[in-house]
């Protein structure tokens, strides 16, 4: 099969809002929205592809990137491997401006007013809403800004993300805003198919370690690792460099 490689950014500006841009006529799926990028060329790593798009279409400069997820989607002109990147505000000089007849908006994840998306993008723009910090444990639940992580006994809003292990089934009166599910070493992470994110646990150095390699590997829902004060605070920069969305704490009291 051929792959199309394809490198593109979440910039985020000091409001926290993300940049979106439209496409051009001429090209496939014009005047769908998208975020600014493009395929990568013979010769260029994703990351190098991300910045010669982002001078090309945006005339912006970026300083520092971090991956994030990456997404294989078949098109019916092609087949895609998108390798997503978040660059946040503070990472990247320049005013974005359309170059290529593009429309640009800035937008705030979770709550876009532009349509229609590409469809390769929906459950990314829903994984943009998901913050970056959470607090609790698994037993009581995760709380991060506007979202809550948390077992089926404690299910009781539709806005609830719900939290199970790796092979638990969805109990079927649940529709939860997404499926987050433990994981802790690759083997689970396997059977984890279905989960719209996960959340990976690490209670020591080697859970630590495999975190890091499956995230260089490259991860295609959004990952927080769940460690405790100690471990976010010595692997917490690595992990994040390497594509991990967001750290949760693990609440000392409640070693679960
Ligand atoms: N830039 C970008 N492309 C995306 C996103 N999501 C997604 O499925 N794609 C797909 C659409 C296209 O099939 C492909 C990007 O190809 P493209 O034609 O825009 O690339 P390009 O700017 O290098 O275009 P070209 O002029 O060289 O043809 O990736 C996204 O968020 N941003």
């Amino acid at each position: 099969m051929n792959i199309t490689h394809v490198a593109a950014g979440v910039l985020y500006n000091a409001a926290g809002e993300v940049l979106l841009s439209s496409r051009p006529a001429g090209k496939a799926y014009a005047g769908y929205w998208e975020f600014a990028g493009g395929k990568v060329e013979a010769g260029e790593t994703p990351e190098q592809a991300l910045r010669r798009e982002f001078a090309e279409e945006l005339g912006v400069h970026i300083v520092r990137a971090r991956a994030w997820l990456q997404k294989i989607h078949a098109y019916e002109h092609a087949t895609v491997h998108l390798h997503f990147f978040r660059v946040f505000s503070g990472d990247w000089h320049g005013e974005p401006t359309a170059k290529e007849g593009q429309d640009l908006a800035w937008q705030r994840a979770g709550a876009y007013s532009v349509s229609p998306m590409l469809p390769a993008n929906a459950a990314l723009l829903e994984a943009l809403a998901v913050p970056e910090i959470f607090s609790g444990c698994l037993k009581h639940g995760l709380h991060g800004e506007n979202y809550r992580i948390v077992p089926p006994n404690l299910f009781s809003r539709a806005d609830d993300a719900l939290l199970l292990d790796a092979d638990t089934p969805v109990p079927c009166k649940l529709t939860p805003r997404a499926l987050w599910r433990v994981v802790a070493n690759r083997a689970e992470l396997a059977q984890a198919h279905d989960a719209d994110a996960l959340l990976w646990r690490a209670d020591g150095e080697a859970g630590a370690l495999s975190l890091l390699a499956v995230l260089k590997d490259g991860v295609s829902v959004p990952v927080a690792a769940y460690a405790n004060k100690a471990l976010c605070d010595r692997f917490g920069g690595a992990w994040q460099e390497a594509g991990l969305h967001a750290l949760a704490v693990q609440t000392e009291r409640q070693n679960v």
